[in-house]
């Protein structure tokens, strides 16, 4: 049984598939210190947070059996996304749910700015009937620049498009082809600072865009132009901001996300008239908080079930077609992995991987991941997984070189994964899958085999000389050993061989040690393949 923590207050209706799951156990419990989430983290296999829950890295190392964090929504900042990589925990978030919500927010603080819609409010309810103070201004015929058009900036240019506004859109992504299709200009940050009457940011807070408009922008700006931060707080400079609002270059302002939230009493935004504020609230609707919960809730029960899954922040996106092409290989890829670690002792310097045949037309980054997996996993045991597999072989100075090539030995398919090792030697181990006969691993080292990579295998180096087989078959069967196949590779008679066996149970320490015994053998050691 799963259990997953909801620390956040997230949709009940969104999480509802999670909470009828035969398979999973689903607590709320909503705002805990750090330190109490420490103490009850470590009962958890997944945890589910909005953007209230700071997750650090001391929760993710309290979090023994935590696979998953989900984040019901889109920026991830609150979450320690290095430690949970370095900890091989997946961080997911929901990209698409909040997009309309969170554009329609930063359209309605536009509009609010335009005609000084909270203040007037303010004023009338107070009692005063106020018609001179609050002039607005037209959005038609306006000049918008749009920072960042990514799903929300899109969005967000696609309504002031309706609205009769020109927009000037930047993002490092924007193309001038799709900037035409969309009916707007494409612009540098400069054009946009110069030109826009409204400016609205919908970039994430990088070290790139903090303080992407900050004073030197403000110097150039029209003045009477005004601006609106629904993204994240610090992209636009909160002190230049205050600043160009009393020089009078910013007419108004209109915030949704601050540099620290929530923001001290004394702000300088929460006692300007010309600053309006909502308390984060852009992706706050009854269908956005459904649509994020219901996103990240299927992923995090595809994520617990082992089941493949998308929205992954700390693992490269894949396309699905790529995706179908590469899964039916991860098991043999980890295999194959596992197999080239355990037949060596020396220190691993190198893991080179080639794929030949179908697989060297497509992205083979995520099969790369399965067998860095199945290298590391002899001894990291159920520490490594597909998420920190890369990490962790880089942290141990292993350099990985992933070649493909054209040719495949008679195959469709062909990985091979060579170890480069301390001694200077190489641990090599091919493998491929068969159509209508499934893995196969057809090289070990510089011997050719034709091996079912199931069961539990014994992997025997020795000198090739008559009888040999005959002693190691007795041994194990005087040991109660049965031997279900075999398969020997030599290079030249009466030269250096290998066997490998596979055997239908679990060989005991003993039997290894008597058959290194044998005068002809010079190692012997058991296999561990995967459980699946
Ligand atoms: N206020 C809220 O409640 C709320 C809700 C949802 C999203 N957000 C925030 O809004 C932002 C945008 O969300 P989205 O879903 O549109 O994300 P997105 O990833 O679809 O778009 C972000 C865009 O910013 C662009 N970008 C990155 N660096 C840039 C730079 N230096 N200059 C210009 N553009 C740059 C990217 O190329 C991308 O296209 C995120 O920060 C997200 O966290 C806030
Ligand atoms: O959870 C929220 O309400 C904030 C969401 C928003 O900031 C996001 O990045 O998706």
């Amino acid at each position: 049984m799963f259990k997953v923590l909801v620390s956040d207050p997230i949709s009940d209706l969104g999480i509802q598939k999670l909470v009828d799951a035969d398979d999973v156990v689903v607590e709320k419990k909503i705002g805990l210190s750090e330190e109490e989430l420490i103490q009850i983290i470590p009962e958890y296999d997944g945890l589910l947070v909005r953007s209230q829950t700071t997750v650090t890295d001391k929760i993710l190392a309290a979090g023994e059996r935590l696979k998953v964090v989900g984040r019901a929504g889109v920026g991830v900042d609150n979450i320690n996304l290095e430690a949970a990589t370095q900890r091989g925990i997946i961080v997911i978030n929901a990209p698409d749910g909040n997009t309309i919500t969170t554009c329609e927010h930063a359209f309605a603080m536009m509009m609010a700015l335009a005609r000084h819609i909270p203040q007037a409010y303010a004023k009338t309810v107070s009692g005063v009937w106020d018609r001179k103070s609050f002039l607005g201004v037209e959005l038609h015929h306006k000049t918008l620049g749009v920072l960042g058009m990514g799903r929300i900036g899109s969005e967000v240019a696609k309504r002031a498009k309706a609205f009769g506004m020109e927009v000037l859109g930047f993002d490092p992504f924007l193309t001038e082809e799709r900037a035409e299709k969309m009916g707007i200009t494409l612009a540098s940050v400069d054009d946009i600072v110069r030109n826009a009457d409204f400016i609205t940011v919908h970039t994430p807070l990088t070290p790139e865009t903090r303080g992407i408009i900050s004073t030197d922008q403000f110097a150039v700006m029209k003045k009477g132009m005004r601006i609106i931060n629904c993204a994240r707080g610090g992209v636009i400079d909160e002190n230049a901001l205050v600043e160009a609002v009393n020089q009078g270059i910013v007419a108004g302002a209109a915030f949704d996300v601050f540099e620290h939230e929530p923001p001290q009493p004394d702000h300088p935004f929460l006692n300007n008239p010309k600053i309006i504020v909502t308390p984060h609230l852009g992706a706050s609707t009854v269908e956005a908080q459904e649509n994020v919960a219901i996103d990240v809730s299927e992923q995090v029960l595809h994520i617990l079930r082992d089941e493949p899954f998308k929205n992954a922040v700390n693992i490269p996106p894949v396309a699905p077609s790529v995706m179908s092409k590469l899964q039916p290989y991860f098991v043999l890829g980890e295999k194959l992995g596992t197999v080239a670690a355990q037949i060596t002792n020396a220190a691993i310097q190198e893991i080179v991987v080639n794929y030949a045949g179908d697989l060297s037309e497509v992205d083979t980054q995520p099969l790369t991941r399965h067998i860095l997996k199945g290298v590391l996993s002899r001894h990291f045991g159920s520490d490594v997984n597909i998420v920190n597999s890369m990490h962790l072989a880089k942290a141990r100075q292993v350099n990985i070189v992933v070649s493909k090539s054209a040719t495949t030995k008679g195959f469709t398919n062909l990985i091979s994964v060579a170890l480069k090792l301390e001694n200077g030697e190489e641990s090599i181990v091919g493998g491929t899958l068969l159509a209508g006969y499934g893995e196969r691993i057809v090289q070990i080292n510089k011997f050719t085999v034709d091996l079912e990579p199931t069961g539990h295998l014994i992997y025997i180096s020795h000198h090739d000389k008559p009888g040999i087989i005959g002693k190691v078959g007795t041994l194990l069967g005087n040991n109660d050993v049965n031997i279900a196949a075999m398969q020997v590779g030599r290079k030249t008679v009466g030269g250096e061989a290998i066997m490998v066996l596979s055997v239908d149970k679990e060989v005991p320490k003993k039997v290894l040690e008597e058959l290194v015994q044998l005068p002809e053998v010079n190692t012997a050691q058991e296999i561990a393949l995967l459980s699946k």
